[in-house]
């Protein structure tokens, strides 16, 4: 069965996500994308090839609506887009730091998802941590896992924890962007040519995960398996230690938690 969706604003997440369901070429007549200026709508559509407007009413024809605007704009857009969408539609916000309760005073009877992804869902490597309103159905959880497995592992959590998704999710692929920099930048001083450090470094971080899922190992178990007795890489890890490697993770994690609000 096939889905309209309807996305609001045409910044980057959104076309993170668009450019993520755009693999799925059946998909291409199936979404549309509003906006308040058609040049930067046009510019969104290079290469794309899908529906784009500022005439919010066509989010009427849509069965799922994606806000992808400024959270600090969310509920005043969510304020001008009401009178145009369907009563059964399946709100999802993708805005941090904005609650189900704040949306419901706009939308109070309305079907809501919060949803918290991150920008590897356009080269479907994604995770996004979903919360439903009390509105939404089982049924509805499946048709939009069924719709997002395509880009992202998903995850259903109570609300409460939405506060804390960002730093997991949405804002963690920084870290690994400051991480594979820094490797490949060591790798230079040392003689690397550039493109071939980020490619080594990125593959390195890529196959360190992909382990992590396919193994279900515990990380310091597989990081045992690395660190030969005697061997260089337990100075490197007494290094990062040294270094308050994990305290800094985890800092910066309760940065982004701390200044996401809700
Ligand atoms: N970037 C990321 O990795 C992630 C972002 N998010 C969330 O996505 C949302 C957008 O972030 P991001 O894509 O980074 O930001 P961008 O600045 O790239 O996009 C913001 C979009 O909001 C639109 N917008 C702002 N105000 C209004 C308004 N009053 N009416 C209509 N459209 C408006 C902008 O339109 P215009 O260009 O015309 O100004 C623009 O298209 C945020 O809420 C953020 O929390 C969530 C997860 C990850
Ligand atoms: O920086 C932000 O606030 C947004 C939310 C998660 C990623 N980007």
């Amino acid at each position: 069965m096939s889905y309209r969706i309807g996305f609001i604003g045409a910044g980057k997440m959104v076309n993170h996500i668009v450019k993520g369901l755009l693999k799925s070429p059946e998909m291409k007549d199936d979404i549309i994308v509003t906006g308040r200026n058609q040049q930067k709508l046009d510019k969104f559509n290079e290469g794309k090839g899908i529906e784009v407007s500022t005439d919010y009413s066509l989010l009427s024809e849509c069965d799922i609506i994606v806000n992808g605007v400024s959270s600090d704009q969310t509920l005043h857009v969510f304020n001008k887009v009401r009178a145009y969408t369907r009563e059964d539609a399946i709100h999802i916000s993708i805005a941090a730091g904005v609650s189900i309760d704040e949306m419901e005073t706009i939308l109070p009877q309305h079907k809501i998802v919060r949803n918290m992804p991150n920008i590897a869902v356009s080269v479907q490597e994604g995770v996004m941590v979903m919360a439903a309103n009390a509105h939404i159905s089982d049924e509805d959880k499946e048709t939009l896992d069924e719709i997002f497995n395509r880009i992202a592992a998903v995850a259903w959590v109570e609300e409460p924890l939405m506060k804390y998704a960002p730093s997991l999710t949405g804002s963690s692929p920084t870290y690994t962007f400051l991480m594979i920099e820094a490797m490949a930048d060591k790798a230079v001083s040392a003689g690397f040519p550039r493109q071939q450090a980020y490619m080594l470094a990125a593959q390195a971080v890529v196959g360190a995960g992909k382990l992590v899922l396919e193994t279900e190992s515990h990380p310091a178990v597989l990081k045992d398996q690395i660190t030969t007795s005697g061997g260089s890489t337990i100075q490197g890890v007494m290094e990062l230690e040294n270094n308050g490697f994990r305290k800094s993770v985890i800092q910066a994690m309760e940065a982004i938690n701390n200044a996401n609000k809700k």
